[in-house]
């Protein structure tokens, strides 16, 4: 049995009205930097995922977002941690999108062609293709990893 306790963490799947999706670039300082992915972070104490999210929204992008509700949870062991991942869908949100941590961001339709992708969001990727009727190739997104990198 793990003892490792999780970190929970609240992901936006940022849905544009042409079903593009945001990813985002993680930052310099951040365990797999340079990794993309999609926008939120960890829930503080007391936090519900929406409030997190909402939070973490406005921090990092400069956006205010509307409704979210968690659409899937999904669990991802790193060497840094044992993560537990709470997916929300967003389709409104409010403001311009202003990169506060210095990470860049891509809308991109399926497969994406924005790489490496975290790990951890692969399962999510993979809904969302069979969602829209496309085949997954989990090989697009691992094969061009980087062989050793810190803190995967
Ligand atoms: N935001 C985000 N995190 C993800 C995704 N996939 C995935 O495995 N994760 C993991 C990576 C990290 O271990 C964890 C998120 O933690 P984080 O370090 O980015 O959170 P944070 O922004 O609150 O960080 P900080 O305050 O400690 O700087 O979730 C994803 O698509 N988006």
């Amino acid at each position: 049995m793990s003892l490792r306790k999780h970190t929970e963490v609240a992901v936006g799947v940022l849905i544009r009205a042409d079903d593009a999706l945001l990813l985002t670039s993680r930052p310099e300082g951040k365990p797999c930097a340079g990794y993309w992915e999609f926008p939120g972070g960890k829930l503080e104490d007391g936090e519900s995922v929406e409030q997190a999210l909402r939070r973490e929204l406005i921090e990092e992008l400069g956006i205010t977002i509307g409704a979210a509700e968690v659409w899937k949870v999904t669990e991802h062991d790193y060497p840094h941690a044992l993560v537990r991942l709470h997916w929300c869908k967003v389709r409104d949100w409010q403001g311009t999108f202003d990169m506060r941590e210095g990470q860049s961001m891509a809308w991109q339709q399926l497969p994406l062609d924005v790489k490496p992708v975290l790990p951890g969001s692969l399962p999510v990727l993979q809904w969302l293709a069979q969602e829209r009727g496309m085949a997954f190739d989990a090989e697009h997104y691992t094969r061009h990893l980087p062989e050793a990198t810190p803190g995967l």
